[in-house]
């Protein structure tokens, strides 16, 4: 099991690759799990934004965490973190209950989207998952839910038990700052382009869609920063920064499926709808990466 005393590092939010009719295709998705254990990360998500939680069935994503675990039992031991968020709070206790009797060793629980609960509400929610016994990561990305935490609300989320950890993805960098002085345990980078600015104000690591590709610098942009090297992290951060910048140029993950189907690393970018492949003028910019 994860804990707040081992959560850090470059953990990365894996895609769901589909076959050119939209199934699930396991061999793409075992193939990138075997090429990023080996690149050094620290930590493996399945089912987050990137891995195109909406649209994943519940039988479709304990084949991931299946396959996930089969390829990781022969690799680098790391930890396994499932998305197990829903804006139903039954709901999300039954899938991190069954993602913890599959062998995750933390979920990533968004803040309930769509129906808009109080602050009180969310602490509830936050409060109940603690039924099903597994360490819990809260998720806070105001962009995407139409849910904004107040500060209040996150350090009293941060102080149950079974809550080791804060993925911030408000994009607020002044935010940032001010949590990861104010809580005790990690908070993680979850918006690319703030990953060194993150470290620089006290994050521990980041779920990082951009490292599913280049994944080694990204560690080592995590590497340097940790022993001091501070010059030559932001260096190599600097040098990602148009990686980064395609891959959020168009909805993530459309761009990274793009990139990782061009490299040969799964055989399709089909994404499910409505989620589309990129355009053209995205085709051009990306191009100048390969
Ligand atoms: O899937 C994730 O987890 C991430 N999602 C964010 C998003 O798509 O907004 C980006 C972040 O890199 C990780």
């Amino acid at each position: 099991m994860l804990t707040e005393h081992t959560l850090h590092g470059v953990m990365v939010p894996i895609v769901t690759p589909f076959d050119h009719r939209g199934n699930l295709d396991i061999e793409s998705f075992e193939g990138l799990v075997q090429r990023l254990v080996s690149r050094g990360i620290h930590g493996l998500v399945i089912n987050g934004t990137t891995g195109e939680s909406p649209v994943i069935e519940s039988q479709e994503l304990e084949s991931l965490i299946v396959s996930a675990r089969k390829v990781m039992a022969t690799s680098q031991v790391i930890p396994l973190i499932v998305g197990t968020g829903s804006n139903d709070t039954s709901a999300t206790i039954i899938r991190t209950a069954q993602a913890k009797s599959l062998g995750a060793d933390a979920a990533l629980v968004v803040t309930p989207y769509y129906n808009r609960p109080s602050q009180q509400g969310i602490i509830q929610h936050y409060q109940a998952l603690a039924e099903a016994e597994l360490p819990i990561i809260l998720y806070d990305i105001p962009h995407r839910t139409g849910v904004s935490l107040e500060v209040e609300t996150v350090k009293t989320i941060m102080k149950m038990d079974h809550v080791i950890g804060l993925k911030e993805g408000t994009g607020n960098i002044q935010r940032v700052f001010k949590l990861a002085r104010s809580i005790s345990k990690p908070l993680l980078c979850g918006e690319d382009v703030l990953f060194f600015a993150s470290l620089c104000c006290g994050a521990k690591g980041g779920i990082l869609a951009s490292a599913n590709l280049d994944s080694d610098q990204f560690v080592q942009v995590y590497e340097l920063f940790r022993v001091g090297k501070i010059e030559e992290s932001c260096a190599l951060f600097h040098q990602l920064l148009p990686l980064v910048e395609f891959l959020f140029s168009e909805p993530n993950p459309a761009p990274l499926k793009w990139l990782l189907a061009q490299h040969g690393y799964i055989r399709s970018d089909r994404l499910r709808l409505p989620m589309t492949t990129i355009s053209s003028e995205a085709t051009k910019i990306g191009t100048q990466l390969l």
